[in-house]
């Protein structure tokens, strides 16, 4: 179902946050599966556990800290949502989304979406880090798109282009500063490719995915991708990659939670340093970071 959620809810609890705390975030940071690492770095931190937060849903994936978190990176003001919320958990898409639309009130500009993923191109090693360049929208496809329903234009326009969805001026900064800090070697960029979850996807369905175009595959991300962009936020996005797909039907692999968990733990603090350098390094004098 596409239960709404209204501009009235987000205005009422971006008003709630903007009354909790005197930060003024110009970047989130959304925390994928075992990535919530990045949001303990925050200096001067003030965290509200997302089920004391009015018409917040609640993080039910192990991984997922269920927290957002305000503070500064590199002295730059943001907020992180540790945990984020994805179709197979349940959540009628909108509410996945919601918080999007929340940052906007919030006077955020930019959106950072971080994600585990599993790798569907064989260059690509677990570890490794994609950053996105494009999406492919499968379940849109069927129908389940987050602005699905009447358009609220105090957010965006009915119909918004989605082919400039990946900023290219933030993707251009990351592979930078990805130099710069030696990652060059396990960076790549690439297609992301949403499915609904929770089951993961078969061969079949991985070499056709691949055969489409997807570099990598996941449950989540395109979602807020649109929403944000819809409202006017600049988005970049980053998937690291947790297991190689399985593409031939000899393979014993099989992909497994704990293996993506255990992925983020290794890279979480060079994705932080990532990050936190993109944030600082982020254009200011044109007000627009
Ligand atoms: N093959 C494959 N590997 C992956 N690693 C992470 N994800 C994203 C999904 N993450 C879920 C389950 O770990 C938790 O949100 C995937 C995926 O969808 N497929």
């Amino acid at each position: 179902s596409q239960t709404a959620i209204s501009y009235e809810k987000c205005k009422e609890t971006a008003d709630w946050l903007l009354a909790q705390t005197t930060l003024r975030p110009l970047v989130a940071v959304v925390c994928g599966s075992g990535l919530g690492g990045l949001g303990d770095s925050l200096k001067d931190a003030v965290a509200f556990n997302y089920q004391d937060i009015p018409n917040f849903p609640q993080s039910t994936v192990h991984g997922h800290a269920g927290r957002l978190v305000f503070g500064k990176l590199k002295g730059r003001p943001c907020v992180c949502m540790q945990g984020r919320f994805h179709l197979y958990e349940g959540y009628p898409i909108q509410k996945i989304t919601a918080p999007m639309r929340i940052f906007k009130l919030l006077g955020v500009k930019t959106v950072i979406l971080t994600n585990a993923a599993g790798g569907l191109n064989e260059k690509y090693k677990v570890g490794d880090v994609m950053i996105i360049k494009d999406h492919i929208n499968m379940p849109g496809f069927a129908g389940c798109n987050p602005l699905m329903g009447p358009n609220d234009e105090r957010f965006g326009t009915r119909f918004p282009c989605m082919s400039d969805a990946y900023d290219r001026e933030l993707r251009q900064l990351a592979r930078h500063v990805g130099d710069e800090l030696g990652f060059g070697d396990f960076m790549h960029e690439g297609v992301y490719c949403v499915l609904g979850g929770p089951s993961f996807e078969t061969i079949a369905e991985c070499r056709m995915l691949r055969r489409l175009g997807a570099d990598a595959v996941g449950m989540s991300t395109v979602h807020e991708a649109i929403v944000a962009r819809h409202c006017g936020l600049r988005v970049f996005a980053l998937s690291l990659i947790t297991n190689q797909a399985v593409m031939d039907y000899d393979s014993e692999e099989k992909a497994n939670h704990q293996e993506v968990l255990q992925t983020g733990k290794v890279r979480s603090e060079q994705l932080a340093s990532l990050v936190s350098t993109m944030v600082m390094s982020m254009k200011h004098d044109s007000g627009d970071m």
